[in-house]
């Protein structure tokens, strides 16, 4: 099991997936969770974008939270089963800005 990441490898890791952000919308920490709206151009564009995500998500075996209606897609990240965030949470969030 993943285990849950220090304040300090937080810091360090919200600023490197920030560093890949293209659309100035910057990934931010709340709680035990990291957080972002996406916005793409159209319903289809984000639906396309989830199903990308969602290959990658049953292959890390780690699943985001989500919130889409017609062009935007909320995500909250967070490992159920470590109580926090974890180093596959930041997998993620950086699938999903690679494929973005
Ligand atoms: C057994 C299975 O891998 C686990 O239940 C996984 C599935 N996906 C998961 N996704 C997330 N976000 N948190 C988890 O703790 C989690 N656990």
């Amino acid at each position: 099991m993943a285990t849950k990441l220090s304040d300090n490898e937080i810091n360090e890791k919200l600023k490197a997936l920030n560093e890949l952000v293209s659309d100035d919308t910057p990934w931010e920490q709340s709680g035990d969770t990291i957080k972002k709206t996406f916005m793409f151009k159209s319903f289809i564009r984000a639906f396309g974008w989830m199903s990308q995500i969602a290959i990658w998500a049953e292959k890390l075996k780690h699943h985001p939270e989500w919130f889409n209606v017609y062009n935007k897609v909320e995500v909250t990240l967070t490992t159920h089963d470590a109580g926090g965030l974890t180093e596959l949470d930041f997998s993620l969030a950086e699938k999903m800005e690679k494929f973005k």
